[in-house]
C-alpha cells in the first residue's frame, strides 16, 4: 500500500489552482510503490501522477526533478515534471514536498520478452547520451563505501559461508579501477518495477530517486541483473543479448568496458544484496515496506562468479 499521506479532493482543489492544468475530475490512490505516496490525478486537461515525498526533503529533490525535466526535454520516455505558476516543480501539499508529473503509458512487466529488453537497453543508452550535458551532480550515496559499511553491519547476522563470500567479493571490487570508464548520470535502480512498458515500447522510466553520477556501465549491469534474470537467479542469455544489443546500437561499449563487464555485473549484484540484507536484518524504525529477498542477489552473484560467457 503506498498511500501514506491521505489527500482528499478538498486538499487538492486549492493546490491545483497554483497550476495551469485545469480543474479536478478524479483522484485515485496508487497501491503499487513502496516509498512515497502516489495518486493518479485526472483534470480537465489530462492525467497526471501526484507524488508526496515521505522521506526526501524539498532541498534534496532538485537533482532528481531537474534531471527528469532535462530527459523529457530530450525526448527520453520519462515522466515529465509539471511546473506551478511560480515556475517551481516542487510544491507542498499536506506538509509534504510534492511533485506533479505527466502520466506515462503502459504497465510494469514481470516477464519481459527479448524485444522488450532490447527497447529498454536502447532507451537506457539514449538516456545516458542525453544526460551528458545535464548540469546537476550527485555522488553515488550507495557506492562501494556504502556496500562495505552495510556488509560490516550484517556479517554477524549472516551464515558464515555467505559472509565470507561477500567479504571476498567486496575485496575484489576494492581492487578494481573503474575510474577511466565512461561516467555520467545513471538511474541506478532501473528494475522492471521502475519502467512502464507500452506493448513492445518503453512507455516511461520512473522513480529517479537513486539517480546519481557514476560509471555508465554500472547502470547497464543493474538493469540487466533484473530485466534478464530467471526465477533461480540465473541470467537468460537471449534477453541479456537483446538488452546489450539494444544498448550498443546507440552507445557501443569500449574495449575497457567489455573487459570490466564481468566484475561490474558482480558489483551491481552486491549493491542490491547488501541493501536487501540491511532491510531484512535491520529494518529502519517505522519502515513501511516489506523486505525483499536478499537471497536472490546472493544467487545472482554466485551465478556471475561461475559464469564464463557474458554476452558481449
Ligand atoms: N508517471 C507515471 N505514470 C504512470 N504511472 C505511474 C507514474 N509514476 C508512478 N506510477 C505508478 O505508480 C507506481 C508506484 O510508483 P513508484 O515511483 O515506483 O513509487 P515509489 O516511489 O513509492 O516506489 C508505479 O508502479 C506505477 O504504476
Ligand atoms: N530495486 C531495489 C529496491 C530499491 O529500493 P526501493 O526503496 O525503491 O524499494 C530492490 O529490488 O532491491
Amino acid at each position: 500500500m503506498s498511500v501514506f499521506t491521505t489527500v482528499t479532493a478538498d486538499d487538492l482543489q486549492p493546490f491545483l489552482k497554483r497550476y495551469a492544468i485545469g480543474t479536478l475530475v478524479d483522484l485515485k490512490g496508487i497501491a503499487a510503490g513502496v516509498t512515497n505516496t502516489n495518486y493518479f490525478v485526472t483534470t480537465t486537461h489530462g492525467r497526471y501522477v501526484l507524488t508526496l515525498f515521505e522521506t526526501l526533503r524539498a532541498s534534496e529533490l532538485p537533482y532528481y526533478v531537474n534531471l527528469m525535466a532535462h530527459l523529457a526535454q530530450h525526448g527520453i520516455a520519462v515522466a515529465a515534471p509539471i511546473a506551478n505558476l511560480d515556475d517551481a516543480y516542487i510544491d507542498t501539499l499536506n506538509s509534504r514536498p510534492t511533485l506533479l508529473v505527466t502520466c506515462v503509458p503502459g504497465q510494469v512487466i514481470d516477464a519481459p520478452t527479448p524485444g522488450q529488453c532490447a527497447q529498454v537497453g536502447e532507451m537506457l543508452a539514449q538516456m545516458h547520451r542525453s544526460a551528458a550535458h545535464y548540469h546537476g551532480h550527485m555522488d553515488n550515496p550507495r557506492g562501494l563505501g556504502w556496500w562495505r559499511d552495510t556488509a560490516e553491519s550484517v556479517y554477524a547476522l549472516m551464515p558464515p559461508a555467505e559472509a565470507d563470500f561477500l567479504r571476498r567479493e567486496l575485496a575484489l571490487q576494492a581492487e578494481a579501477d573503474f575510474s577511466t570508464l565512461p561516467h555520467g548520470v545513471v538511474h541506478a535502480d532501473l528494475f522492471r518495477d521502475n519502467v512502464l512498458m507500452d506493448g513492445e515500447q518503453v512507455g516511461g522510466f520512473i522513480d529517479f530517486y537513486y539517480a546519481c553520477n557514476d560509471v555508465l556501465l554500472y547502470d547497464v549491469a543493474i538493469t540487466l541483473n533484473d530485466w534478464c534474470v530467471t526465477a533461480d537467479g540465473d541470467i537468460d542469455a537471449e534477453r541479456a543479448r537483446a538488452l546489450l544489443k539494444g544498448y550498443q546500437g546507440v552507445r557501443p561499449l569500449s574495449d575497457a568496458e567489455v573487459a570490466a563487464w564481468p566484475l561490474m555485473l558482480r558489483g551491481a549484484a552486491i549493491r542490491f544484496w547488501t541493501s536487501r540484507l540491511l532491510d531484512f536484518h535491520k529494518p529502519a524504525a517505522g519502515e513501511m515496506t516489506f523486505a525483499k529477498d536478499p537471497g536472490h542477489f546472493h544467487r545472482v552473484l554466485s551465478r556471475h562468479v561461475a559464469r564464463r560467457d557474458f554476452w558481449v
